[in-house]
Formats: C-alpha cells, sequence, structure tokens
C-alpha cells in the first residue's frame, strides 16, 4: 500500500525534508549509516537545497552514502549530470567527502560504466542485502522513472542491478538502477510535481489494468518496503479524492 501525500509545492517540500530525515534518524539509529539514492531533474532541487541549509545540523551526514538512480550518458562535468546537479545544491554545501559519493563513472562506454556502478554498489553493502534505505524518484510526464523510459528493453529485466538503455526517443544512452533494485529498497518516495504529469500520474496510480510497458512507474511495487508519494496539487489534480 502506498501513501499519498498532496499539498501546496512550497510546504511539501518541506513535509518531505522532515520525511528523509525522519528516514535517516531511523537508519542511523538502527545501523549507523543512512544509505540514500537520489534521483536527477529538476523535483529534487528545493528539497536539496533545503536539506544542505535548513536541516543541515538535524543529523551526522558524515554518516550517509549517497548514491543515483540515473545518469545521463554525458560526461561527469557536464550540466546535464545528475551527480553535478545534486553536488551543486547537496553534496558540495554539505562536505560530503568523496568515499561517501557513489556516481556513474560516464567516461567509460555506458554497459561498462552499469556494470562498474553495480559493482562499486555491490562492494559497498559488502554481501548484505542490497536494500537502499531511501530512494528517491522523479516521473516524467510519460510516467517514466529513473530512466525506465517506456518501450524500452530495461523496463523487462529482472535483475537486481544497473542497466545502460538505450532510448529511442532521446536518442541516447541512460544508466539505471533496474526496477527489481529499487523494489528491494526500504523507503521509497515519489516526487511529482506539475500538471503535465497529472495524466500519467492518474494512470500510474489509478489504472487497475498496469501497464507498466507505457507506464513504466507501475513498476515501483517495494517488495517489502514503503512507497510514498509527494504529489503538488496540480500534479494531483486528476486523481480520484
Ligand atoms: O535523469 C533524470 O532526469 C531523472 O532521473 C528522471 O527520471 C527524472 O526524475 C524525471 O525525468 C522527472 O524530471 P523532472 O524532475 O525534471 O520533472
Amino acid at each position: 500500500m502506498s501513501l499519498l501525500i498532496y499539498k501546496a509545492k512550497n510546504e511539501l517540500i518541506h513535509d518531505l525534508a522532515e520525511y528523509v530525515i525522519a528516514t535517516a534518524k531511523t537508519a542511523l539509529e538502527q545501523q549507523n549509516c543512512f544509505n540514500f539514492v537520489l534521483t536527477g531533474g529538476n523535483s529534487p532541487k528545493d528539497l536539496y537545497h533545503l536539506l544542505a541549509t535548513t536541516y543541515r545540523e538535524t543529523i551526522d551526514w558524515t554518516k550517509v552514502y549517497f548514491f543515483i538512480g540515473d545518469e545521463r550518458n554525458v560526461p561527469p562535468g557536464h550540466e546535464s549530470y545528475n551527480g553535478l546537479m545534486a553536488r551543486k545544491t547537496l553534496l558540495d554545501p554539505l562536505n560530503i567527502p568523496a568515499e561517501h559519493i557513489f556516481f556513474v563513472d560516464t567516461t567509460l562506454e555506458p554497459e561498462q560504466a552499469a556494470a562498474d556502478y553495480y559493482k562499486a554498489i555491490a562492494d559497498h553493502f559488502n554481501g548484505s542485502d542490497l536494500s537502499f534505505d531511501l530512494i528517491l524518484l522523479g516521473m516524467g510526464d510519460d510516467a517514466h522513472t529513473a530512466s525506465l523510459f517506456p518501450g524500452t528493453t530495461a523496463l523487462k529485466s529482472k535483475e537486481v542491478g544497473v542497466e545502460a538503455v538505450y532510448v529511442e526517443k532521446l536518442s541516447t544512452y541512460r544508466i539505471t538502477f533496474t526496477a527489481p533494485l529499487i523494489n528491494k529498497a526500504k523507503n521509497i518516495a515519489f516526487l511529482v510535481f506539475g500538471e503535465a504529469k497529472a495524466e500519467a500520474l492518474k494512470h500510474v496510480i489509478e489504472d487497475t489494468d498496469k501497464n507498466p510497458e507505457l507506464y513504466p512507474s507501475q513498476l515501483i511495487t517495494p517488495i517489502d518496503g514503503k512507497l510514498t508519494w509527494f504529489l503538488d496539487d496540480e500534479a494531483a489534480s486528476l486523481l480520484d479524492s
């Protein structure tokens, strides 16, 4: 069962920050570390800024390990590199050390970049279950999430892993967590803002006959974890109340 929280975006961002901090505190109490997967795109920028400023002193950020759920096939310094946005808005302001940041090495060919990234993740978990404490996800107006785009091969993957996938509509490769890897998480939070996503969101959440080829976000069904949707009023405007 998933929980839907929706309200005006400026309030919602504070709810989301409180949720991230509460989830981190639980993980830190239980295991003295917090394995936190960031999302790319524009939706999380205000949240990252809030965590790095208003919520800076609320947890021991030296015990947090940061990952990215998907990456574009561009050099690490490119403006479209998700990791660069995360560094600028969150990681650099918090002075997170390099050894606590696990990003995709896109100087490699996509397949190698994906394989190396998955190995780095597996090495980090050091034989224990690859269950992230929190995975943040955005959603496109085509219902994609991470880089699980409609009609792509990655949607069919049954592997717990990271895959390189060619996205026809973008005419480029992406590197992405597979749905089975995402679904092992203890907590998953979608951030969906704006009217442009309202129709896709209605299909993702309310369609009884699921069609993940068309609405890939429907693949996100945590095995044991909790799924929470953080929606602004515009994105939620077509949902049955
Ligand atoms: O690489 C990316 O862009 C993201 O991981 C992607 O899945 C994003 O979350 C959605 O496209 C929504 O993007 P916005 O937040 O910019 O609307």
